[in-house]
């Protein structure tokens, strides 16, 4: 069995590598930006002849929100024609490809979590490039599985819990928004979904499609900040209490909007594949870990 996992030093896909290297009867070929740029079709289709992957696992993406806003035209390059460059590839040699999205696909004004047939609205231009690229995927290549996922965190790399970790080293007092909710979700648990999902998959199970997954309980970016205050101060990777108001997203101007409501029903992701919602907390508890 043949692998191909791209963007392979991202914060996924550092976790999926590590999980996919334990797997008896599989070669990986996990490629960086470098080694394989996914909006350069001529060598995507270079890479994946020679390889012929069974499966290939797109962890490549445009991640910073904010600044797509101003740089939408390399967002779209690597959100939508790099999923569609794999896509084509994929198709071509009969191979499955899983492509990973996001909860920002959705304009957050339902009341309830998001089911994988709820209306997409993206609120931002990382959104639109990133449901962009999910058609380009589904279009492509009809052996294709969408991860939508959120709020992703790991102890290495960019994202919510090393920010909070970074600004506690200079801050007293950190506002942050009570008013958006989500389920900030591992990435190794994310990766233990999509590996899941591929002994599945290999098995002969057919189950192609969108799924939702994401780690539980639902919280605001304010509760998911206090929390990890909370056991850093436990752990002693905090000195003294840090002080977080309470604000609104009014409160704190960006240049792209995020959902109100950005949580995912993963209901359909257990009934295929028996995946249970990952506990996001469990992953903290090791908050020395982070942030170094
Ligand atoms: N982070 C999150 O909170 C969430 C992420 N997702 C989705 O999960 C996926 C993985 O995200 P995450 O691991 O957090 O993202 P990261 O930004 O950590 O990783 C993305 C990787 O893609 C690489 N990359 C960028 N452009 C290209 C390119 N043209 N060709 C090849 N590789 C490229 C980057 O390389 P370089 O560092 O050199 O730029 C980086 O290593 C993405 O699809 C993202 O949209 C979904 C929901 C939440
Ligand atoms: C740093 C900071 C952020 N915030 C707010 C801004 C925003 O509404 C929220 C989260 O901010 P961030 O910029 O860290 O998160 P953001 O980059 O929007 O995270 C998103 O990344 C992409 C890749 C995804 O796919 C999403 O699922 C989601 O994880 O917290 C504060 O209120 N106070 C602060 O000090
Ligand atoms: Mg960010």
């Amino acid at each position: 069995m043949n692998i191909l996992v791209t963007g392979k030093n991202g914060q996924i896909a550092r976790c999926l590598v590590k999980q996919l290297n334990t797997l008896p009867d599989v070669t990986l070929l996990a490629l960086d930006r470098d080694q394989l740029d996914i909006t350069d079709p001529i060598r995507v289709n270079k890479v994946i002849a020679e390889f012929s992957p069974n499966i290939i696992i797109n962890a490549a993406a445009y991640t910073a929100v904010d600044n797509a806003e101003q740089e939408s035209a390399l967002a779209y390059a690597v959100n939508r024609d790099g999923p569609f460059n794999l896509a084509v590839a994929a198709n071509n040699i009969n191979a499955i490809i899983i492509h990973i999205s996001t909860d920002y696909v959705f304009a957050g004004d339902s009341l309830a979590a998001y089911v994988e047939t709820d209306n997409t609205e993206p609120q931002s231009e990382y959104g639109r490039s990133k449901l962009a690229g999910e058609q380009a995927v589904a279009r492509a290549c009809s052996q294709h599985i969408i991860l939508r996922t959120s709020w992703a965190f790991a102890e290495h790399g960019h994202n919510f819990v090393n920010t909070m970790l970074r600004l506690a080293k200079t801050k007293t007092s950190i506002g942050v928004v009570a008013d958006q909710f989500g389920g900030p979700t591992y990435a190794g648990d994310i990766a233990n979904a999509i590996v899941t999902i591929v002994k599945q998959l290999v098995d002969g199970h057919q189950a192609y499609g969108i799924y939702h997954y994401s780690g539980f309980p639902h919280v605001s970016w304010h509760v998911f900040a206090t929390k990890i205050f909370d056991l850093a101060l436990a752990q002693g990777v905090l000195k003294q209490p840090i002080q977080v108001p309470h604000i609104t997203t009014l409160d704190y101007p960006t240049p792209a909007k995020r959902p109100a409501n950005s949580r995912l029903n993963c209901d359909k992701i257990n009934q295929e594949f028996g995946l249970v919602q990952s506990d996001w907390q469990a992953a903290l508890v090791n908050i020395e870990e982070y942030s170094r």
